[in-house]
């Protein structure tokens, strides 16, 4: 391999931050660096063998894969050999100069001092390549894309600070060689016994073998078993690692160790997987899948362009990642492999988007995810709760995307309520259904901004009063889930906020009797608030929702919730003109201070302290603040 004339060229400002990072709060886990190296090795061999399954050319005439290990005490060199796919110079600079994620430069600048020494925060960037660097004070990359010339070699170097040099050379291997340079105080990595349980505990699980040249311990003896004088040591190439796809070996003989050594290969997550499911199928679908559930939510899931999916093999040839054709885009969040019997070798990304295998692997796989998370939740609740606490936002996408698992997504899904008081979601459809009043029919929930907003909603009154829990739902999705809920176990969905108050056999016949007699007695004032208002809202009527608040805003049976009608707003859309009903509650004081006032100014004084005071306690800004300050200090004054 000859080196012609190199260049300098300047990491991109992600990278240079990353990399600080990286070497400083990684460092009690560095030696997870070669995990991660030979973790890209097998990428790269995989993404070879399946580009060679239509041209057998690339490989050149060795189709023998494998990941090779050198180490010279020496020279104080670690070098990993693969006879990957390789790279060539345009790739490169971008795999290895750059940063792809969107959205890093603005997490990294707003990362706190104590998040930056978070090993799990930065561990989720992937830290991939670049943690060679936390060994190494040097790295060299030699390296030539399969099929392409010999003279399209690629040699990169860097320090790992500011910049790396780029240059051109001759290299007849294919394939990617990584020359690391290690730092003063790492030579433990220099040694064939740590060298080989490293590999075993981190890489035992690649599918292709790991090769070191270690000493032949037996040439030191004669034939007689006697040491031999003057022997020079001899080394063999050894295969260390055991060299077979982890999911097509036996559950049982699966440590959890080596599950969770495989997650990260296949995630690039620095922590440990949540729980996962491994299954082979055989009969009208021939498959094997191991479905992980990661314990942290990426920086990026709220990412349009976040890459999900599954890693995708047929007969044990990798085909592709990401593929996302196998699991709906309300699971997202987890990782995995399916390997199919089914499909075959060519199979595209097109043929994956209309093909019945594949929806029959769809409709298994998502069966598999939300079974292991009913089992999370029945056996670990604790555990549940961490999920929920990090993904539950992304479930709550499933009732629109999912309508044949519509009820069972409904519950796993966890809500605050009225029961607990808590901000925290942890009460369960099912929990509700439990606590359900004698002549209760429907689960009832509360919409609002904000978790407190939604506590202290002024619909809640009445149930409050009669003992009845509410869900308080306060996640911009919420509004929306539950126009595609509407139902669970046979029991309709309910905003207290929205229609007519109707608690059907919750009330009895005297209460309903003694209702009818007030609304009677204040029909004069409502239709007067009504003229008053005639601008701001469509109705006025009385209510029995109310104990300790003189009035609320309902939203019209039909009408779009208020949150749901915030978020469109926000988001520029042109939302349907709906004003909202006012309902005042006849046994408040100062409603019925209302109904016996007879000065003019003074009613319509209270009338619009009454209506801005309404829109405060449902979460609404006021028009015009200062004059509401005014009207409440005049009305104040004339308190004696
Ligand atoms: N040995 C290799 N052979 C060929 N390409 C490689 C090799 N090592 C790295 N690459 C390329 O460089 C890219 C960046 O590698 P890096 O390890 O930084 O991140 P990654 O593997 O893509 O994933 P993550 O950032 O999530 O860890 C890889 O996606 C791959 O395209």
């Amino acid at each position: 391999m000859s080196q012609a004339t190199t260049e300098k060229r300047e990491f991109q400002t992600e990278v240079k931050q990353l990399l600080h990072l990286m070497v400083h709060s990684l460092y009690s886990n560095k030696e997870i660096f070669l995990r991660e190296l030979i973790s890209n090795a097998s990428d790269a061999s995989d993404k070879l063998s399946f580009l060679a399954l239509n041209d057998d050319g690339l490989y050149e005439g060795d189709g023998e894969l494998n990941i090779r290990i050198d180490f010279d005490k020496k020279k104080k060199t670690l070098t990993l050999i693969d006879k990957g796919i390789g790279m060539s110079k345009d790739e490169v600079v971008s795999n290895l100069g750059t940063i792809a994620k969107s959205g890093t430069a603005e997490f990294l600048k707003n990362m706190s001092g104590d998040q930056k020494k978070d090993a799990r925060l930065i561990g989720q960037f992937g830290v991939g390549f670049y943690s060679a660097f936390i060994v190494a004070d040097r790295v060299e990359v030699f390296t030539r894309k399969a099929g392409t010339p010999v003279e399209q070699g690629v040699y990169w170097s860097s320090e790992g600070a500011g910049e790396f040099d780029l240059g051109d050379i001759e290299r007849p291997t294919r394939g990617t060689e990584i020359v690391l340079h290690l730092k003063k105080g790492e030579e433990e990595f220099l040694d064939e016994w740590r060298l080989k349980n490293l590999v075993r505990k981190y890489s035992d699980h690649i599918s292709i073998p790991v090769m070191m040249e270690v000493e032949d311990h037996s040439a030191k003896y004669d034939d007689e078993g006697k040491e031999k004088e003057n022997h020079k040591p001899v080394f063999k190439l050894e295969q260390i690692n055991s060299a077979t796809a982890l999911w097509t070996r036996n559950k049982s003989d699966i440590k959890d160790e080596e599950y969770q050594e495989f997650y990260k290969h296949i995630s690039h997550d620095f922590a440990d997987a949540m729980t996962w499911s491994h299954n082979r199928v055989e009969g009208k679908l021939d498959y094997t899948s191991l479905l992980f559930l990661p314990a942290k939510a990426p920086f990026d899931m709220w990412n349009r362009d976040q890459q999900r999916g599954l890693k995708l093999y047929v007969q044990r040839v990798f085909i592709m990642d990401d593929a996302e054709q196998f699991l709906p885009t309300y699971l997202r969040f987890i990782k995995g492999v399916v390997d199919s019997n089914d499909l075959s070798l060519n199979v595209s990304r097109e043929i994956l988007q209309s093909n019945k295998t594949v929806d029959a692997l769809k409709t298994a796989l998502t069966k598999r995810v939300l079974d292991m998370l009913e089992k999370m939740a029945k056996k670990k609740p604790e555990d549940y709760q961490k999920f929920w606490d990090e993904f539950g936002q992304v479930l709550k996408e499933g009732p629109a995307e999912d309508f044949t698992n519509k009820e069972k997504v409904a519950g796993l899904m966890r809500f605050a309520s009225t029961h607990t008081g808590e901000a925290t979601q942890n009460v369960s459809l099912a929990d509700y259904i439990g606590r359900m009043k004698e002549g209760q029919k429907d689960i009832y929930y509360v919409a609002a901004d904000s978790h407190n907003t939604a506590a202290g909603s002024p619909h809640l009154e009445v149930f409050r009063k009669k003992g009845i829990e509410v869900l308080l739902l306060s996640d911009r999705i919420d509004e929306w889930l539950m126009g595609h809920l509407s139902e669970f176990d046979g029991k309709h969905l309910k905003d207290v906020g929205k229609g007519q108050l109707d608690l059907g056999d919750l009330e009895d016949e005297e209460e309903k009797k003694k209702h009818e007699e007030t609304d009677k007695a204040f029909e004069s004032l409502t239709s007067q608030i009504a003229k008053e208002l005639e601008e701001d809202v469509k109705e006025v009527r009385t209510t029995h929702r109310l104990t300790d608040s003189p009035a609320c805003l309902v939203v019209g049976e039909y009408d779009m919730g208020a949150q749901m009608r915030k978020i469109m707003e926000a988001a520029g859309q042109k939302v349907p003109d709906a004003k909202p009903i006012l309902e005042i509650n006849p046994e408040h004081p100062l409603v019925q201070r209302l109904n016996n006032e007879t000065n003019d100014d003074r009613t319509k004084e209270l009338i619009a302290v009454i209506y801005e005071q309404a829109r405060l306690a449902g979460g609404d800004g006021l028009k015009d603040p200062a004059a509401y300050v005014k009207r409440i200090n005049k009305l104040l004054m004339e308190l004696n």
